[in-house]
């Protein structure tokens, strides 16, 4: 063992068995990299391994009868010591998997300097989680979640030395309300097994309990929210599961689990929805009005269908070709370096994301928690939409994997407005199909899209009825206009989509607020693989 200059930067290397032969294997701090390679000559990329130390899930002393007696490889060595690795293996599509390499010596002190070093570099790794608050929906998406739960995550977090408080919920609100109730301070992530709903259930639970126990008044639409810095973890087992699929790039229950328990932080834009003063949900990815709203209304009758509920809905959606008439209005993102229509998307790491976040930081040294009035110019549309939706990410999921806003940011402070006008069925069918593939969905004469960080809508009906509440007819009007049947318009209000449930009110009042609180991911990884993510000079240079 070598200890680096300035005392405490560990390096061992040593001669280990791996399999049948032996292997140099290395573990630097200062690199923070474990990694073994084949010896012999010729010295071919193929066989030199190696885990980031951040990525090692557990090590263990191996038993050695129990190798002998599956693999029979040790029998002519006396006394073999052993100790096994498990590490994150990145595959393909952000996927992760669990995989363990197992080294042995026959000195005993090398073998147990070695589990030592290991563990004590695991210590250190302070972001991860040691306590977790489970919360399991057994009846979203495919009604998988508990099994999910059970066969595929505990054994994990059990082999990562995570003991976790498992709830498995009774009604829906349960969680949320759970959380307003339970120590806290006792754990160190909040999972949530289930869907987007049930996500938006415990993100409910925690950004209320922490403006509660701040005494912020949620009904106050102009209150900074204190941020809430107890992560949340994914566990992907809904129907969408849009949360999940765009912060780590897949709906995956095991990938989600090794971003736990490797204790991953992803900060999160959370937009809050008022009306009248009045605090209705907040949301996360899409708010939307027209077509995703008529969509999750029609989809809510049919939850016995499961996922597929949302086909059959969007198709009948889809057919009924609605139009809805009202005023939006927005103030325009002026802090953000980016822009909807930009070729580069947020991905891990995001120069984009980060710049508002020390941003954010100045705004809090300079005013703290202290509101300050904002002066930004509003912008006023008014039109007839077949879809109006909001989204602070990309909203990508296994139907859309870029989303409906590809260039959106996870963490910038702002969402993006998209405006679908009226347009004809075939037009509304193009954009539809440019979700599902490369092609620019935003470059339609009837599509506008603008980055803002604050918006209002009304809906026609509801302008027309407070300028004029006498007017019985229009009120008595039924849902569809009489006076041009064929035409599509609506004269009923549609309903709002927030993050897959619906809310009373057409009329909404909603702001972004900048990374108010924090998942369990990293965001999307530009390049996945190990081979990509750490060049092979640098692993020659190591070993
Ligand atoms: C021709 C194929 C076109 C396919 C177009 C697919 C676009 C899919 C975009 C999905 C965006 C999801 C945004 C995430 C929202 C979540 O917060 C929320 C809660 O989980 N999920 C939904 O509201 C669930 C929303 C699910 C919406 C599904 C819409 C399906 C539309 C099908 C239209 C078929 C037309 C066929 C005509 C021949
Ligand atoms: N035990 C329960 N019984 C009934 N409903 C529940 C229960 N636990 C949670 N819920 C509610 O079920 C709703 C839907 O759950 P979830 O989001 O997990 O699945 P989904 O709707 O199929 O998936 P997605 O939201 O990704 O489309 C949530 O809004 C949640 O409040
Ligand atoms: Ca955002």
């Amino acid at each position: 063992m070598e200890q680096l200059p300035g005392g405490r930067r560990l390096r061992l290397a040593s001669s280990l068995g791996l399999g049948q032969r032996c292997w140099e294997v290395t573990l630097d701090e200062e690199r923070g990299l474990l990694a073994w390679r084949d010896p012999r000559p010729p010295r071919r990329g193929a066989d030199n391994c190696f885990v980031p130390t951040s990525e090692i899930i557990a090590v263990e002393e191996t038993e050695q009868n129990k190798k002998q007696r599956s693999t029979g490889k040790w029998q002519k060595m006396a006394k073999p010591h052993a100790f096994t690795v498990y590490y994150v293996k990145k595959a393909r599509n952000h996927r992760w998997r669990c995989r363990d390499v197992t080294f042995w010596c026959a000195d005993e002190y090398l073998c147990n300097q070695w589990i030592q070093a290991l563990k004590e570099l695991l210590e250190m790794q302070k972001c991860r989680p040691k306590q977790l608050l489970v919360y399991i929906n057994p009846y979203g998406g495919k009604r998988q979640g508990k099994r999910i739960y059970e066969q595929k995550v505990a054994p994990l977090f059990s082999l990562a030395s995570i003991s976790a408080d498992v709830v498995v919920t009774e009604h829906a609100n349960h969680a949320k309300d759970n959380l307003f109730e339970v120590n806290i301070s006792k754990y160190d992530g909040v999972v949530c097994v289930g869907g987007d709903g049930m996500f938006s259930e415990v993100m409910h639970g925690l950004i209320g309990r922490m403006q509660k126990d701040s005494g912020i008044d949620q009904n106050n639409p102009k209150a900074p929210l204190a941020q809430c810095n107890i992560r949340i973890g994914i566990i992907p087992a809904g129907s969408t599961d849009c949360v999940c699929y765009s912060t780590v790039g897949i709906s995956d229950p095991v990938t989600s689990a090794l971003h736990i328990i490797i204790g991953d932080c992803q900060p999160l834009d959370v937009s809050s929805v008022h009306h009248n003063n009045t605090f209705l949900k907040y949301a996360v990815s899409l708010l939307g009005y027209g077509f995703y709203g008529d969509v999750l209304k029609d989809s809510e009758k049919k939850r016995w269908m499961g996922p597929m509920r949302y086909d059959y809905s969007g198709f009948k959606t889809f057919l009924s070709h609605h139009y809805y008439e009202g005023t939006i209005s927005f103030q325009p993102a002026k802090h953000t370096l980016g822009s909807p229509r930009d070729k580069d998307s947020c991905r891990t790491g995001c120069c984009v994301c980060k710049e508002s976040e020390q941003q954010l930081a100045e705004q809090r040294k300079k005013c703290g928690f202290k509101h300050e009035e904002d002066e930004d110019e509003w912008k006023v549309i008014k039109g007839k939409f077949l879809a109006i939706n909001v989204v602070n990410m990309s909203c990508a999921c296994p139907r859309s994997p870029k989303g409906l806003s590809p260039a959106a940011h996870l963490a910038d402070g702002t969402a993006d407005l998209i405006l679908v006008r009226k347009c004809s069925r075939f037009d509304f069918l193009r954009y539809l199909v440019r979700h599902t593939n490369r092609d620019d969905q935003f470059d339609f004469s009837f599509v506008d899209v603008y980055r803002v960080k604050s918006f209002q809508f009304t809906s026609k009906l509801s302008e027309d009825n407070e300028s004029s509440v006498t007017d019985i007819g229009k009120k008595r009007f039924g849902q569809f206009c009489r006076d041009h049947p064929a035409c599509c318009c609506n004269i009923a209000n549609s309903t709002w989509n927030c993050d897959g449930e619906t809310l009373d009110s057409s009329a909404i009042e909603v702001r972004v607020h900048c990374q108010l609180m924090k998942l369990f991911a990293r965001g999307i990884e530009e390049n996945c693989t190990d081979e990509a993510a750490y060049s092979h000079s640098s692993i020659e240079q190591l070993l």
